[in-house]
């Protein structure tokens, strides 16, 4: 598969502060410059290009400017005295003490992350990030109250990047958004099916469009996002291409809509993450579900231990992922007879269904806990239980 990123686009930008990790809260949100770089032409700039001092972009997305290494901390904290509480469950709504809640989303404006962010926050001012890794860090240094990223698809299967982010940002799971996912195949004015030589999208919507895009017979070309990949075209004036991106994306950047529904299943359900800085206190009054990552010691029969500190418990168990160590990718053990073997070391990702409020969850936690080498709970919060 051909890969053309779509890369320095002029969003919420990463900034090296020289460190990463939690920052404490030297400046609220409202406080953050803003610069706004809508500008007359839309060049979407392409990996490798020089971009000079951030391209142009004309969808009203912003950079973020801040001013954090200048702020002297106790001149912060004395504008904002109180320290984070942990949100109720009544947070999730689009604002808190009636300002608008500023999500970070990945994509452009367009992206189905936006849509989720909206469905997740309802109200809210949904802040486009150029990498997952970009909302993250957003979030960690208070450029953004919330987040909200994609985490598993009905067809695609698991965002892994998304799954090893969680691990190295100390951040909470608050809220899960299921999200129906309505593929389109776009393509500028004029454009028809027959003349489509490749198709460009985000690898997940590329892969849920699966028999679509191959009876096509065209080259699959991976993007970032899927509203970037419409942008691009539209931009480029593309005779050849075509896009796999929302209808409003459509919209938004002025292309036709060759084919709706082109998603291999109707049912494309894709499931997101919300994320706070704080956790929600949880409770029992409705369905919770628990997400939790692990490590384990080598041996025979230790992931059937672990999981059945759940199944003991009567605990359903809705997700397991297993993604590698990265710090740690291989250990050592010794057999005592042919010397030291190396096994590939992995940290298991369990999604539950129970409240951490709820004495069995507590207690398979601390069963599990005994055996385990690492146990981190990311988040415990309300199910949604609607339709995507
Ligand atoms: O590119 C987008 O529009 C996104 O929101 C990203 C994303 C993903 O990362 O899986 C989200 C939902 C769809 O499954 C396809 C792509």
């Amino acid at each position: 598969m051909a890969s053309t990123a779509i890369a320095r686009t002029p969003w919420l930008q990463r900034r090296s502060t020289g460190g990463e990790g939690c920052r404490k809260p030297t400046k609220t949100p409202s406080m953050i410059a803003i610069r706004s770089r809508r500008k007359a032409s839309a060049m979407t700039s392409i990996q490798g290009e020089d971009t000079g001092s951030g391209g142009n972009n004309n969808t009203g997305a912003l950079e973020l400017n801040t001013v954090f290494d200048d702020l002297q901390p106790e001149i912060a904290f004395k504008d904002s005295p109180s320290l984070p509480k942990p949100l109720s469950i009544s947070d999730v709504s689009g604002s808190v003490n009636g300002s608008r809640l500023r999500v970070a989303y990945q994509g452009l404006p367009g992206a189905y992350s936006e849509a989720a962010a909206a469905k997740a926050y309802p109200n809210c001012e949904a802040v486009p990030c150029e990498l997952f890794e970009t909302a993250f860090d957003a979030l960690e240094r208070w450029l953004v109250d919330r987040a909200v990223l994609p985490i598993e698809n009905s067809l695609g299967g698991s965002i892994h990047r998304n799954y090893d982010l969680l691990l190295r940002h100390k951040l909470h799971i608050v809220g899960e958004v299921k999200y129906a996912v309505r593929h389109c195949l776009l393509a500028n004015p004029g454009v028809k099916k027959e003349d489509l030589k490749r198709v460009l999208s985000h690898p997940q919507a590329l892969a849920q469009c699966e028999h679509t895009l191959t009876k096509l017979g065209v080259v699959r070309e991976a993007v970032d996002d899927t509203a970037g990949a419409a942008k691009f075209v539209a931009v480029q004036k593309l005779q050849d291409a075509g896009a796999v991106a929302s209808s409003l994306a459509a919209e938004i950047y002025g292309l036709n809509i060759l084919a709706q529904d082109i998603q291999d299943d109707p049912d494309n359900v894709t499931r997101f993450l919300m994320l706070a800085r704080e956790p929600i206190i949880p409770g029992t009054n409705k369905p919770f579900k628990t997400s939790i990552v692990f490590s384990l010691e080598e041996g025979p029969g230790v992931l059937f231990k672990a999981l059945a500190v759940f199944a003991m418990r009567d605990i359903n168990l809705t997700k397991i992922e297993s993604r590698p160590r990265k710090k740690k990718p291989l250990r050592v053990t010794e057999d005592g007879s042919n010397g030291p073997l190396k096994y590939f070391d992995y940290l298991f990702y369990v999604d539950f269904e129970a409240s951490m409020a709820a004495p069995n969850a507590q207690n398979a936690l601390r069963h599990l806990k005994e055996f385990a080498t690492f146990l981190r709970v990311l988040g415990s919060y309300p199910m949604d239980m609607s339709h995507a």
